[in-house]
């Protein structure tokens, strides 16, 4: 995502560029969003998503709502409301809270500090997908087939690359460093019904860097694991609660089950950004749900009977004892040996 100034970019007002994630992989396109209710729209249509991405579209949605207030003659108290709206556009991501509140806290700087928060906010969250793709593949390496060279399958659900970060990515910024390390024989992408971030997504950024894989029905993922097809899963997180506990895309809890049952690694990556020390348990954690036609259509085509119902939670909950390997930029705690979050990720 790119933030342009009105002088800059040829628009007639400072605008965020971003890329139209729904409209990949077939077409790679950008959005640019000028108001605050063009950048909800992204966020709510997934224009814009993954945890730490809508956290930085957040961040620039602080200078976005400066440069309309001053456009529109908005006072503060119409500022601060409209950065709320922001900061609310999707409630399980703890990052779009964590990066407005950090950005908002210098409005009265002026925008140039704004966008220079916004900016720093970016750079820290690449900056620790490096440190976390590093993490993640040493743990791993010590861990499966250890004292061999032999490469790794692993196991992914939902996208969490580039796409889903400021870039490089959380999960599969692991992968990525695997495969830099040439230990990636294959990735299973689970397709992430009802949306697809797997196989419109994780398909797409492994394709562009020629990462060997895989897209299977998220259905095929227990079977995939208890018929030791993968060595690991690796996902990302939403929100991490204080007990380990993670939200995470509807279906990880399903492969997290199967890893346990299979004696195989659960891995979870995630900068300490996505850790909710506040929220005690995943009990607590607010999980989206979306709307009903997510389920009962595809591309506009109904697929199910008119008359049934949809049920569409956006995210499940994964116990905090099923999560071998939790990686942030400062390391790995095995939480479901007892380490837990806690101040060490702070
Ligand atoms: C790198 S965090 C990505 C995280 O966000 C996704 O959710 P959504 O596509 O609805 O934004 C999914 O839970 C991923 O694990």
């Amino acid at each position: 995502m790119t933030w342009t100034a009105a002088a800059a970019g040829g628009t007639p007002y400072p605008s965020l560029s971003l890329i139209d994630q729904t409209a990949l992989p077939h077409t790679l396109e950008r959005l640019d969003v000028t108001t605050v209710d063009q950048l909800i729209d992204a966020i709510v249509r997934l224009v814009v998503r993954g945890a730490p991405a809508i956290g930085a579209a957040g961040g620039y949605g602080v200078a976005l709502a400066m440069a309309q207030a001053e456009r529109e003659g908005w006072g503060r108290d119409r500022l601060d409301a409209e950065i709320a709206r922001v900061r609310a556009a999707r409630p399980t991501a703890v990052n779009l809270m964590v990066c407005v509140d950090r950005v908002a806290a210098r409005v009265d700087e002026g925008i140039t500090a704004v966008l220079a928060e916004a900016d720093a906010v970016v750079r820290e969250d690449l900056e620790a997908n490096h440190a976390m793709g590093a993490h993640g593949a040493d743990w791993l390496l010590k861990r499966v087939g250890p004292g061999t060279d032999r490469p790794l399958r692993v196991l992914t659900h939902c996208n969490t690359g580039a796409l889903a970060t400021a870039g490089w990515g959380t999960a599969l910024g692991v992968i990525r460093e695997l495969h830099a390390r040439g230990r990636i024989e294959a990735v299973y992408a689970d397709e992430t019904r009802p949306l697809l971030q797997g196989a419109r997504l994780t398909a797409w950024e492994l394709v562009q860097e020629g990462i060997p894989h895989y897209v299977q029905a998220d259905g095929a993922a227990a079977g995939t694991i208890l018929r030791g097809e993968v060595d690991a899963a690796i996902v990302g997180a939403d929100r991490i609660a204080a007990n380990g506990d993670t939200a995470n895309k509807v279906g990880t809890v399903a492969v997290a089950l199967a890893c346990a049952h299979a004696g195989i690694p659960f891995m979870v990556a995630a900068p300490t950004t996505t850790v909710d020390l506040a929220t005690a348990t995943g009990d607590a954690i607010h999980i989206e749900l979306r709307g009903e036609d997510e389920v009962l259509e595809w591309a506009g085509v109904r697929t199910a009977p008119a008359a049934s119902r949809g049920h569409n939670p956006a995210f499940d909950v994964t116990p905090g004892s099923l999560v071998t390997a939790l990686v942030t930029e400062r390391g790995v705690l095995e939480v479901g040996a007892g380490e837990l979050p806690g101040d060490r990720l702070k």
